[in-house]
């Protein structure tokens, strides 16, 4: 495994995006992770709709929450993810208008990855972003650098949002992810949060999955 990963450097992560005042983060997640499963098998980097599975994903709660797992399953149900451009993100919860003839992308299925945190490096060198749940409590209050809250102010039992990690480093000797948010560019390091790695801190490790696309 090597000691560092970023699947920005390949190409296979779209630019930051923003939820804005919707409980989305679960579909941002999602589309984020099959962004990049479908770019490392195809060499092109397409932006896929969240408003689809806001609107379309009745598993799941639009606005109010989802998880990435039940987004997995709409998609499959569904007949695939259309583009940012034809389904365009709006931020409430609206009609589905989905269009089956405007797909891009289809998956074949769900993976659910380990929660050992070398395990999880080595999956994502290998195989691509990684879809995670997490304890958003230290991301309120995160200007850069590692965040390394204690596990009484970020119960890993509680998890409450959904992001994904694009690769991870090491700076000095403390180990990192690299975790892409949907909270615009201008959150935290460009949009992203780099969090302590090999601690399950808030909760990281404990709901990661990719989707499989075909
Ligand atoms: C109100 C929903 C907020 C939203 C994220 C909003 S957010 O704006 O990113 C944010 C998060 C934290 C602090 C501040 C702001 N959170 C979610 O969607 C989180 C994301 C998540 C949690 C755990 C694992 C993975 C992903 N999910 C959830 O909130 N839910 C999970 C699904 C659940 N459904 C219940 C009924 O049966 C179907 C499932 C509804 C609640």
């Amino acid at each position: 495994t090597p000691k560092a990963f970023d699947w920005r450097d390949h190409g296979a992560v779209t630019p930051v995006k923003n939820q804005g005042q919707c409980g989305s983060c679960w579909a941002f997640s999602t589309t984020g992770n099959i962004e990049g499963q479908w770019q490392i098998k195809n060499k092109r980097l397409i932006s896929l709709s969240e408003q689809e599975l806001v609107d379309c994903d009745k598993l799941d709660e639009g606005c109010n929450g989802g998880l990435p797992s039940n987004a997995y399953m709409s998609i499959m149900k569904l007949g695939g993810l259309e583009t940012e451009g034809d389904y365009k993100y709006d931020g409430e919860d609206e009609k589905c208008t989905f269009n089956k003839s405007e797909v891009v992308v289809k998956i074949s299925g769900a993976v659910n990855i380990s929660s050992n945190e070398d395990d999880m490096a080595s999956w994502l060198a290998q195989n691509g972003p990684i879809s995670i749940g997490i304890n958003a409590n230290a991301m309120q209050f995160y200007f850069g650098g590692i965040s390394h809250p204690w596990s009484i102010f970020c119960n890993p039992k509680s998890l409450d949002h959904g992001v994904l990690i694009v690769g991870y480093g090491v700076e000095g000797s403390e180990p990192y992810w690299i975790v892409k948010n949907s909270w615009g560019p201008d959150w935290g390091e460009k949009g992203y949060y780099r969090v302590y790695r090999g601690g399950g801190v808030c909760g990281l490790n404990t709901m990661c999955t990719s989707a499989v696309v075909n």
